[in-house]
C-alpha cells in the first residue's frame, strides 16, 4: 500500500479516547473492509454476550457462576444491592487497612512499621500484583513487596535470604482464592517456619487473601491474622487485579488504587459501547481474529517500549492464553482454540528476537505499545537535539514500518504515560477483548479445566513417593527399579519411580542410588 492510501487507512482505523488519552492503532493489520463486514454478525452477538454477562447472566456454565470483574470497578453495575456494598466495602476496608500499615497505627510487635511485604500466590494471584508493582511502584515505597509464586525451594531461601535482618518488620500476604493451591501453601507453611525461627508470632504479620471459608481463611481466622480480605467466587483469578488480590498490595505500596479503577472505569464504559469501530477492545478482537484467522493460527507479540511494562506480557500471557486455550467450544466440539503470547520489551527485543519477527517465520502479529511521556521532567541531549527517549521512539516507529514492510502485522496502543489510570485502563482493555474474543470462536473464557490434568498427575506423582519411600523402609536389601515397581503395585510407572529417587539422592533424603547412572535400568536402590 503506498504512503498516502496507508495514512489514510491510518486515519480512518484510528481510535482515540479522549479522557484516557489512549490511541489504538490496528491500521497495519491488512484486514479488508469485506472481512470486517463478514464478521458483524459476530460481533453483534459478542455485545449481547457481554451486556448479559455484565447483568449477572452465567457466563461461566461450567462452574455455574457469574463472572464479574467489571463491577470492581462500578460497584453499582453489581446484579444486588448486597454484591454492591460489598464490593464498596471491601475496597473501604483495604484503604483503611493500608493506611493503618503506611502511618504505623498497625505495626508489627518488635517494630514502629512495617518496611517490606512478602506476597505469596501463584497465577492470577501473582501476576497481577507483579506486573502493577513493576509498573506503578514508587522507586521509594512505604512498603517494599516482595514475591514468592512458585514452590522452588531455592527461590523461596532468596527472599527469606535477602529479608533475614528485615523479618521483624516484613508483612506476610498470603493470596489465594481457592485457599487450596500447593505452591502458595507450601510458601506459607515455609515462610512461617522462618518466623517462628526467629520467634516472631506469624499471625501478627500476616494476611489472607481468598474466598470465605476456604482452608486458607479457616487457617487465618482461626489463628487470628492481622486481617482477612475476601476473593469472591464470581471474580476469576486471571481478572482479579481490582478484587483484593491486587487492590491490597498494590495500596500497601502507596499506589493510588482508586486512579487504577477509575482508569479501568472509563475504559469499561469505552468497551461497552456496542459499535465495532468505537469500541476499542472489540478492535482488538476483530485484529486478534484476523491475524489467527479465528483460529490463533499466529502468535500475539507483546512488546511495550517502556521498562516499567515489562511484566504486562507475562500478565497477558495468562489473561489470553488462559482463557482462549480451550479444547471445545460451548457447543462441546472440538476446536483447538487458543492465541499464543510472548514479549518482553522494545527496544531491548530488538536485540534478541526480532531478527525473526522481520525475517523469519510469519506466524505471529506485533503489537507495541507507546508511552507518549519519556520521563518526568526534561531529558539531556545525547546528541545534539536528541534525547534518549527519542531513540527509544525511533526504535519503536523503526520496528512497526520494517515488520510492515515485510508484510508482518501490528498494532499500536499509544497512552499519556503510565500511570495507576493508564495501568487500570489497559488491564480493563485487555480483558474485554479476551471476552469479545471468546464470543467471537465460541468458547467459555471463564473456565480451565486444562489446569486440573497437570494439578491431578503431580498429587499422583507424591502418592506414588510415599509408596516407594515405604516399601524401601520395609525391605532390608537393596532393590531394583522393577522390584520397586512390582513391590508398589505400578509396574507401569518404573520410569516415574526412578525419577522421583533420583531426586530424593539429590536431595540428602537417604536414598542411595548404586549402579551406572547412564543405564537407570541396572541401578540398585537402598536406604541409607
Ligand atoms: O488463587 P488460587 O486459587 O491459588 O489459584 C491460582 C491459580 O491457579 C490455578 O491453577 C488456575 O489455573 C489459575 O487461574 C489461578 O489463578
Amino acid at each position: 500500500m503506498d504512503a498516502r492510501v496507508l495514512w489514510q487507512r491510518y486515519q480512518d482505523w484510528l481510535y482515540y479516547h479522549q479522557g484516557l488519552g489512549l490511541y489504538l492503532d490496528i491500521s497495519r493489520m491488512q484486514f479488508s473492509d469485506a472481512f470486517v463486514e463478514s464478521l458483524r454478525p459476530k460481533f453483534d452477538k459478542a455485545f449481547a454476550d457481554m451486556a448479559a454477562l455484565e447483568k449477572g447472566a452465567i457466563a461461566n456454565p461450567d462452574e455455574n457462576r457469574m463472572v464479574g470483574h467489571y463491577w470492581l470497578r462500578n460497584p453499582d453495575l453489581a446484579p444486588s444491592p448486597e454484591l454492591t456494598q460489598e464490593i464498596v466495602q471491601t475496597l473501604e476496608q483495604i484503604e483503611a487497612f493500608a493506611e493503618k500499615v503506611q502511618t504505623g497505627a498497625i505495626h508489627p510487635p518488635k517494630s514502629s512499621r512495617f518496611t517490606d511485604i512478602i506476597s505469596i500466590g501463584i497465577g492470577g494471584s501473582a501476576l497481577g500484583p507483579q506486573f502493577v508493582a513493576e509498573a506503578l511502584s514508587p522507586d521509594f515505597p512505604p512498603l517494599k513487596i516482595h514475591f514468592i509464586d512458585n514452590t522452588d525451594p531455592s527461590g523461596i531461601d532468596r527472599v527469606l535470604t535477602q529479608l533475614r535482618n528485615n523479618l521483624s518488620s516484613t508483612l506476610v500476604v498470603v493470596i489465594s482464592k481457592s485457599g487450596g493451591t500447593p505452591e502458595p501453601r507450601n510458601g506459607m507453611i515455609e515462610v512461617k517456619k522462618a518466623y517462628a525461627g526467629q520467634n516472631l508470632d506469624f499471625a501478627q504479620y500476616a494476611v489472607a487473601i481468598t474466598s470465605v471459608d476456604s482452608n486458607l481463611d479457616k487457617i487465618a481466622k482461626s489463628e487470628g491474622w492481622l486481617a482477612r480480605f475476601p476473593m469472591y467466587d464470581w471474580v476469576g483469578g486471571r481478572t482479579s487485579e481490582m478484587s483484593a488480590v491486587g487492590l491490597v498490595p498494590a495500596a500497601l505500596q502507596g499506589i493510588d488504587i482508586r486512579a487504577m479503577l477509575d482508569g479501568a472505569k472509563e475504559m469499561d464504559d469505552a468497551t461497552r459501547i456496542p459499535d465495532l469501530k468505537k469500541n476499542p477492545a472489540a478492535l482488538l478482537a476483530l485484529s486478534w481474529y484476523y491475524a489467527g484467522n479465528g483460529k490463533g493460527e499466529k502468535d500475539m507479540v507483546i512488546l511495550p517500549y517502556k521498562d516499567s511494562l515489562l511484566l504486562f506480557s507475562r500478565y497477558l500471557q495468562q489473561l489470553v492464553m488462559e482463557s482462549l486455550g480451550k479444547e471445545k467450544d460451548l457447543d462441546g466440539k472440538t476446536v483447538y482454540q487458543g492465541i499464543a503470547v510472548y514479549g518482553n520489551k522494545g527496544s531491548t527485543d530488538q536485540h534478541a528476537y526480532v531478527q525473526q519477527l522481520r525475517e523469519g517465520v510469519p506466524n505471529f502479529f506485533a503489537t507495541l505499545i507507546e508511552v507518549l511521556e519519556d520521563r518526568q521532567g526534561a531529558s539531556p541531549e545525547i546528541d545534539p537535539g536528541v534525547t534518549s527517549g527519542d531513540y527509544l521512539s525511533g526504535f519503536l516507529l523503526g520496528t512497526r514500518q520494517a515488520l510492515y514492510e515485510n508484510n508482518r502485522d501490528s498494532i499500536t496502543v499509544t497512552i499519556p504515560q503510565v500511570n495507576a489510570r493508564t495501568v487500570g485502563a489497559l488491564i480493563a482493555l485487555y480483558e474485554r477483548a479476551v471476552g469479545f474474543y471468546a464470543s467471537l470462536v465460541n468458547i467459555n473464557a471463564y473456565h480451565q479445566p486444562g489446569v486440573e490434568a497437570g494439578k491431578k498427575a503431580a498429587a499422583a506423582i507424591l502418592e506414588l513417593q510415599q509408596k516407594v519411600i515405604s516399601v524401601l523402609q520395609q525391605e532390608k536389601k537393596a532393590l531394583s527399579l522393577e522390584e520397586i515397581a512390582h513391590k508398589v503395585g505400578t509396574p507401569e510407572q518404573v520410569e516415574s519411580i526412578y525419577k522421583i529417587l533420583r531426586h530424593l539422592q539429590a536431595n540428602q533424603r537417604g536414598v542411595v542410588l548404586t549402579g551406572d547412572l547412564s543405564k537407570p535400568g541396572s541401578l540398585t536402590v537402598s536406604l541409607a
